[in-house]
């Protein structure tokens, strides 16, 4: 049985990432093992910037977002020199697993990071939801209804002024925020990476709709599709409608974990402790259909998870 295990965020912060640390470091306590935490993801790792944790340590943090811990994006753990760095640093401490919460990238740095003999296991700690083999990454259920929040208020204006709204979103690669969002907040159009976007035809489509009788329109759009301003400007010329455009940006990161998200990073976490002390590596711990899952670490880094069709269609459909 491993002895002495450390954990760290990485990579973009989410909500529910304090409420992962702190499961982690109960459970691990109540199984008699030492948690060291490290400050700052991979940077933290490769600098040797990390403090042992009691159970005190983390309270008074379930509720809040972002990550005690801190998180970083870290250039030089990408290189073999930066990772044997960092591995060495965890090595001399007599750590010998680690915990490593973030999203696609931090997988990545976290499969390499075994190749070096520590064992690792990820829990999905992003609010783009764009891991393969989980149906919800830690985070998500959050933004996406800070997100709600956000086109329930455009609503209010949008329909006092009969103008058209285009909201951009988080979501690089992934449109899983604008897509859900999108669908709970009944967007007239959804933009996203996954699915071809022809903005002649959204432009006829929101003109059309005003003949229909819509009074204002709602758009979001995934940042990985281009920039919000370009969009809108674009509407406003070719069909003549009033259109203002707002760009969420990092609120939709921040703030108190939804009780789903506190629930699912409780839960990995609970499930990640087991595992690594026990001797298991390379695993992720998602969610599927409601129950916890151990997913392949190799899998879940080398698929792309795919957007729902289902739900882009319904989402098209309902705001005919
Ligand atoms: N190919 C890689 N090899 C080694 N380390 C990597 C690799 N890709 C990412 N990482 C490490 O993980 C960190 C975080 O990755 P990235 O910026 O892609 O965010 P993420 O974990 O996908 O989270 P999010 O997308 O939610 O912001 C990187 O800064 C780097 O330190
Ligand atoms: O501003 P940062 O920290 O570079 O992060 C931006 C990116 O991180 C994510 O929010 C994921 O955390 C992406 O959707 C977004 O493109
Ligand atoms: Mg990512």
């Amino acid at each position: 049985m491993l002895k002495r295990i450390a954990v760290m965020t990485s990579g973009g912060d989410s909500p529910g990432m304090n409420a992962a640390i702190r499961a982690v470091v109960r459970v691990a306590i109540h199984e008699g093992v030492e948690v060291w935490g490290i400050y700052n993801g991979y940077a933290g790792m490769y600098e040797d910037n990390m403090i042992k944790l009691e159970s005190r340590s983390v309270g008074d943090i379930l509720h809040r977002g972002g990550t005690f811990l801190g998180t970083a994006r870290c250039e030089v753990f990408k290189t073999l020199e930066g990772r044997q760095k960092a591995a060495e640093n965890l090595k001399r401490r007599g750590i010998e697993g680690v915990i490593i919460i973030g999203g696609d990238g931090s997988l990545t740095g976290a499969q390499l990071l075994s190749e070096l003999g520590i064992a690792v296991v990820g829990l999905p700690g992003t609010i783009d939801n764009d891991i393969w083999g989980t149906d919800y990454t830690i985070g998500f259920d959050t933004a996406i209804n800070t997100v709600v929040e956000a086109i329930n208020k455009l609503r209010d204006t949008a329909s006092s002024h009969g103008r058209v709204m285009v909201l951009e979103v988080m979501g690089r690669n992934s449109g899983w925020i604008a897509m859900t969002a999108g669908l709970a907040g009944g967007a007239e159009q959804i933009l996203i990476p996954e699915m071809t976007v022809n903005l002649d035809e959204l432009c006829s489509k929101l003109s059309k709709s005003r003949d229909t009788g819509k009074k204002y329109s709602i758009v979001v759009v995934a940042e990985g599709v281009g920039s919000a301003v370009t969009i809108g400007d674009k509407i406003a010329k070719d069909t003549g409608l009033d259109t203002r455009v707002s760009v969420l940006g990092h609120i939709q990161r921040g703030g108190s974990p939804s009780v789903f998200d506190r629930i699912l990073a409780s839960t990995l976490a609970e499930h990640a402790v087991m595992a690594l002390i026990s001797g298991i590596s390379n695993v992720l711990f998602g969610s599927k259909n409601g129950a916890v899952v151990a997913i392949d670490l190799a899998d879940a880094i080398g698929h792309k998870r795919t957007i729902d069709t289902s739900t882009f269609r319904l989402a098209t459909l309902l705001s005919k």
